[in-house]
Parts: C-alpha cells; sequence; structure tokens
C-alpha cells in the first residue's frame, strides 16, 4: 500500500453554516494501481484528491504516505512527499503561465528539484519525456502555450507531471474538457505510460466509462460519502447500490 486515507472529513464554511463536504471517506491505494473515483458534480472528488495529495488539510482524518502521516512530514521527507504526488488537472492552460515557452514550463520544476542538472541534462529530459508524450520536442520547446491545442496542451501537463518521477499520479478531470476522441488519445496514454512506468493513479471523472477503462478499482462517491468500493468489473457488471446502478446505466444505455 503506498497511500491511505482514514476518516478524512472536510468542512467549508459557507454564509457562516457549516459545510460537510467528505464525511469519514477512507480507502486505501497500492503500488501500481488505479484508483478510479467517479460521482456527480459536488461529492467531493477533487476536494478528496487534493487533501491526499496534500493540497488541502482535512478536517479531520489522516493521511499516510508509505506508512507516515504527510501532516507529520517535515524538510526532505516533505519535499520528497510533494514530488513523489504530481497532478494533472481538466485545464492545462490554467497551470502553465502563458508568457513562459514549454522548454521554461517543463524546466522549471526540474531546476527546482534536481538543482544538480545541467541544462543539457534538463534539455535531455523534457525533450524526451515530450517523445513519450507524443510530442515532437523541436516543434514544441520555443512555443508559448498558446500555440497549442487543449489535448496537446494535456500531453505536455502529463509530462511535467512526469518529469519529477512520481510514484503517485492524481489526474482530476484530466480529459473532461476534451472531445471524444482526444479524450480516447489521453486515455490510452496514460493506459500506456501507466504499464511503462508503473506509476500509481487516483483518476478522478464524473464518467463511469472512462473511469472504468483505466482503472483497477473504483469507488463511486456521492455527497462525500463513499457509496460503493470495489473491482472495475465488478461494480460494472453488478452494481451494489442504487446510485452506482444509476450511474452505470446512465453510461451504457
Ligand atoms: N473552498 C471551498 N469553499 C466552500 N465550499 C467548497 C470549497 N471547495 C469545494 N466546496 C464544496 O464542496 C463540495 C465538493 O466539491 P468538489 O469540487 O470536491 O466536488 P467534485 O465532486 O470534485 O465536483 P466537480 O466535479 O464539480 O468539481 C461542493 O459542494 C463544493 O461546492
Amino acid at each position: 500500500m503506498i497511500l491511505e486515507a482514514t476518516a478524512i472529513t472536510k468542512d467549508f464554511k459557507v454564509k457562516q453554516k457549516k459545510f460537510r463536504a467528505l464525511d469519514r471517506v477512507s480507502f486505501a491505494l497500492d503500488e501500481k494501481e488505479v484508483l478510479g473515483i467517479v460521482g456527480e458534480s459536488g461529492s467531493g472528488k477533487s476536494t478528496l484528491g487534493e487533501i491526499v495529495g496534500g493540497l488541502q488539510k482535512p478536517t479531520s482524518g489522516s493521511v499516510y504516505y508509505d506508512g507516515k502521516d504527510i501532516s507529520n512530514l517535515n524538510g526532505d521527507d516533505k519535499k520528497l512527499f510533494r514530488r513523489s504526488v504530481q497532478f494533472v488537472f481538466q485545464s492545462p492552460k490554467e497551470t502553465m503561465n502563458p508568457y513562459f515557452s514549454i522548454r521554461t514550463i517543463l524546466a522549471e520544476p526540474l531546476r527546482i528539484n534536481y538543482r544538480k542538472l545541467s541544462k543539457t541534462e534538463i534539455e535531455r529530459s523534457i525533450s524526451d519525456m515530450l517523445i513519450r508524450v507524443g510530442m515532437d520536442p523541436k516543434n514544441t520547446l520555443s512555443y508559448r502555450p498558446s500555440h497549442f491545442s487543449g489535448g496537446q496542451l494535456q500531453r505536455i501537463a502529463i509530462a511535467r507531471a512526469l518529469l519529477l518521477d512520481p510514484r503517485i499520479l492524481i489526474c482530476d478531470e484530466c480529459t473532461s474538457s476534451l472531445d471524444v476522441s482526444l479524450q480516447a488519445q489521453i486515455l490510452n496514454l496514460l493506459v500506456s505510460l501507466k504499464k511503462e512506468i508503473g506509476v500509481s493513479m487516483i483518476f478522478i471523472s464524473h464518467d463511469i466509462s472512462v473511469v472504468r477503462y483505466i482503472s483497477d478499482r473504483i469507488m463511486v462517491m456521492k455527497d462525500g460519502h463513499v457509496v460503493e468500493i470495489g473491482e472495475s468489473d465488478e461494480i460494472i457488471t453488478s452494481p451494489k447500490d442504487s446510485y452506482t446502478k444509476t450511474l452505470v446505466e446512465t453510461a451504457y444505455r
């Protein structure tokens, strides 16, 4: 087990009132496993992803990375955790500085995290990674984000995340803004990278058919609760909860 979340609760204050976005959510992620998290908008998927990835703090509950509570990590352990868990979000453009070239955007995290790397080594790493995600470095590195389509930018965002050699990749609706054929291309890319690199993934989407395509197990969420969790095929072919049944029927009707 690489990551474990135990009884994660998250409260937000909305108009002076407490709103519970997550209510005692627990799950574990195995090494090299892809766990899909599915549920309708507002069910708490993104909040959960950000909490287990250390971007938000839970109101109560704990997240363990390699058996260590992430809220107690300091110094080098904290840095290593931050590097080991990378995110790919829905809108890659929003996570890239529009004035920077892709070369700078990709080199920056490497420079910060691996101070000893030379310019040449960085250039080689980012070029190799671009090739891996299906982009031609020569036609990519000198351009700014606005030069690229959504699908191309998502490939670049995946390259940026993988350059840091993460053990966990959290993909939050990372194919949702793409049309169906591009969505399939990015999913196929993630599937092949998963086999090649063996990274664990948390794959968040509102679309259970997309989640099924990539996930070993699926966790279904509703109103901040876990409704059901199990092997992907089992969740799809014999869902136990009525909400899961509705999700499956709607997706495969
Ligand atoms: N910073 C915040 N302040 C107040 N409420 C929030 C905040 N962040 C999230 N919420 C609320 O928590 C609930 C869960 O949000 P979250 O974004 O995690 O859901 P989601 O399942 O990822 O949905 P979506 O796919 O629409 O993002 C929602 O009702 C949302 O409005």
